[in-house]
């Protein structure tokens, strides 16, 4: 599976609609890829709490549909990052925020072909708990060319490893982890990722963010670790498209060689 992983580099002076316009292209460009994905809240600004109840905006708005046309021009199943949902009919969830943290994938022809609301908030009380509503539901979805299933996660739910045991067992090869983590803390990020993919025998396809926005400076280090916790690609601090071939065959090869999790007694 060829994937392209675009670590995306903003600071606070770019209008949003350029950005969506700047990274539209930027998708484009990965004609050739099977997989492209992008960073949590990179349009609204992952950090950017003032500006999200303004950003907010259903699935098919205009940054869904600028992602849409992007898959289907580049021809490649687009994991779009995530937005601030803002549900059409109204919708609340059970704290009555009526926002979500929500993940976009389209398929190679621009279709939605899934959803995925983060079910563990940033913030603890500013930000997202104060601001949007829980996900609940555990999201995975099938890799091109059959090449395996991917659950679907966001940033900080990178720190509740029963999420990704879960998504293992309906059937994950892969998790894709689109991010927007700080610097301060990014070696709980790399940490975390290898950890997964350890622990669940897993590839980990983690797009962070870059640049410094709302005062806070982005970790960078985009990353892919096979399944057996080897870095197959790492970036720096900077905007980068990491462009990797992934065997996702390796997973059952290594799964059958170190058969770890079927030792599970809980
Ligand atoms: N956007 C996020 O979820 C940030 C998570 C984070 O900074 C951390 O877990 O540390």
């Amino acid at each position: 599976m060829k994937l392209a992983v675009l670590q995306v580099a903003y600071g606070d002076d770019e209008p949003m609609d350029e950005r969506v316009e700047r990274v539209a292209a930027l998708v484009r460009e990965q004609r050739g890829h099977d997989l492209v994905v992008l960073p949590e809240l990179w349009a609204p600004g992952g950090f950017a709490y003032r500006e999200w109840v303004d950003r907010a905006q259903p699935v098919d708005g205009a940054i869904g549909t600028a992602m849409s046309a992007a898959a289907r021009d580049a021809g490649v199943m687009l994991h779009a990052g995530s937005i601030v949902e803002r549900p059409a009919d109204g919708e609340t969830g059970p704290e009555g925020r009526g926002l979500w943290n929500t993940s976009l994938v389209y398929g190679p022809d621009g279709s939605l072909v899934a959803t995925y609301r983060k079910i563990h908030r940033f913030g603890f009380g500013a930000g997202e708990p104060k601001l949007m509503d829980a996900g609940e539901d555990v999201v995975l979805v099938d890799l091109p060319g059959g090449e395996g299933r991917a659950g679907l996660s966001t940033c900080y739910d990178l720190r509740f490893p029963e999420l990704y045991r879960r998504q293992l067992d309906a059937g994950a090869t892969a998790f894709l982890v689109p991010a927007a983590w700080p610097a301060a803390r990014v070696r709980h990020w790399t940490l975390l990722a290898h950890a997964r993919a350890i622990e669940d025998q897993c590839v980990v396809i983690a797009c962070n963010t870059a640049g410094t926005h709302a005062r806070t400076e982005m970790g960078g280090h985009s990353q892919v670790i096979s399944a057996s916790g080897e870095a197959l690609a790492m970036a720096g601090t900077s905007e980068e498209v990491l462009s990797v071939e992934v065997d996702m065959d390796a997973v059952t090869t290594w799964r059958e060689q170190f058969p770890v999790l079927r030792d599970r007694r809980l």
